[in-house]
């Protein structure tokens, strides 16, 4: 009944701050969110998380660890999206922006949920914490949650 859509994304997590990019077209323009997107066929999701970070902030990393999986359900849409998370503590290069991406540094204490997918506020500070989580939201349209779950997990 349900097929499921591998999606990545990367937060790159430096100490008092994180790296955000406001998405210029596409799915979620004018939200600011991590880099991410697709996974190519033959490609690993690490690897898809890797290039996707490169192509949309012109950063490189060698610490890019695994910290979470959420599956969001859409209202009337057969697709599920499974969104694989990841935070880098280290990166090489410089932000630049990129078709898709403007990058900018937010302290920790001004992360702006309200331009962002409103699953962020919860899971971001489990992901600050560098906890594991597990989670499910349903959303109608882009905007509204209908469920949610979201667990801490020891390893994923
Ligand atoms: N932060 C965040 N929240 C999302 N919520 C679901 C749309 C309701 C999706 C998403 N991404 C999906 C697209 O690929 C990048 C990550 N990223």
């Amino acid at each position: 009944m349900f097929t499921r859509k591998l999606l990545t994304l990367v937060l790159v997590v430096q100490p008092g701050r994180v790296l955000l990019g406001m998405k210029k077209r596409g799915f979620g323009a004018g939200k600011w969110n991590g880099f991410g997107g697709k996974v190519n066929p033959g490609e690993s999701i690490e690897q898809a998380a890797r290039r996707e970070l490169l192509e949309e902030s012109g950063l490189t990393t060698n610490t890019l660890e695994k910290i979470g999986n959420i599956t969001f359900e859409f209202v009337g849409e057969t697709e599920l999206m499974d969104v694989h998370i990841y935070r880098a503590d280290e990166y090489d290069g410089e932000p630049t922006e990129s078709e898709e991406m403007r990058p900018q540094w937010f302290d920790i204490d001004k992360i702006p949920y309200g331009k962002m997918w409103a699953d962020d506020i919860f899971w971001f500070p489990l992901m600050l914490q560098k906890k594991k989580f597990l989670g499910y939201f349903k959303f109608h349209g882009h905007d509204v949650i209908l469920e949610q779950k979201l667990n801490e997990v020891q390893q994923l």
